[in-house]
């Protein structure tokens, strides 16, 4: 583990990764690069593979061939302990994950007091500033049952912020929300971007892509078929199959 790491090393790095289910290969060889501070959004049709990058990532999936690395620790490392590892991740998918037998402030406090051995004043303390943050001090003590969906995934990114994350895993985080709730959650991670969080998104909102992305990757059958930046891949798609996909999605 580690080693050859430098300030200009990528923060997260994949290389020639590849994962099976089954006979069924979902991601074939992807390079990905993503640098600090930097947002990077997954865009594809459905059962491209972003969601298994994004597990794969996180450890939750476990690859087959390549690596991924994460500051200068290969995550695909055998040896790894990757209950550790995983704390250096923070990940929110599409359907709220919040427990619901906990209140918004214990959900959030959990990870840092159960994990980390923050005790527990200060992890509220620092909970409440990350709700006041996103909108919520006033939820602290609702359970996520009385929230609106919008509300719970604000909450839901705030417990995965609350274990300070090197960098954030978004999976479609949008995509269950009524279109009113949409706007609320995407203006948290535009909030988030500007104060410089790293985060890889697999999000079907190609309006905010196009806005708030530094890099789009257009993901197809498990390959990247086009990386660059959000101008260069909306305005000027280099791939034929881009193009196809950009215009059925941006059509509807
Ligand atoms: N646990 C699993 N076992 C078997 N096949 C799986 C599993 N998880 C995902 N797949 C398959 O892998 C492929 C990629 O799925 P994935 O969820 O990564 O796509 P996606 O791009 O995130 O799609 P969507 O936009 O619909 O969420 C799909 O064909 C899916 O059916």
């Amino acid at each position: 583990m580690g080693g050859g790491w430098t300030v200009n090393e990528p923060l997260l790095r994949i290389s020639a990764l590849r994962k099976a289910y089954g006979s069924r290969l979902v991601l074939r060889s992807i390079d990905l690069e993503v640098a600090e501070h930097q947002v990077v959004c997954l865009i594809g049709g459905s059962g491209s593979g972003k969601s298994t990058l994004l597990r794969c990532i996180d450890l939750l999936d476990v690859v087959d061939d390549g690596t991924i690395h994460l500051g200068g620790t290969e995550l695909t490392d055998p040896r790894l302990d990757a209950n550790l590892a995983r704390r250096r991740i923070g990940i929110v998918f599409q359907a709220y994950n919040l427990f619901p037998h906990l209140n918004v402030l214990d959900n959030i406090t959990l990870a840092p007091r159960q994990v980390h051995k923050v005790p527990r004043r200060q992890a509220e303390e620092s909970a409440r500033e990350l709700l006041a943050r996103l909108g919520l001090a006033d939820k602290a003590h609702d359970y996520p049952e009385r929230l609106s969906g919008g509300q719970q995934q604000r909450a839901a990114i705030a417990r995965a912020l609350a274990t300070d994350p090197q960098v954030l895993l978004f999976d479609e985080i949008t995509s269950a929300l009524d279109p009113e709730l949409v706007g609320e959650v995407l203006d948290v991670v535009t909030d988030l971007k500007e104060r410089g969080l790293t985060i890889l998104m697999a999000t079907h909102e190609m309006g905010f892509a196009r806005q708030a992305a530094d890099q789009v990757c257009f993901l197809q059958d498990g390959v990247i078929r086009e990386q660059g930046t959000a101008e260069q891949v909306f305005t000027d798609p280099r791939h034929e199959s881009t193009r196809r996909f950009l215009s059925r999605v941006l059509e509807r």
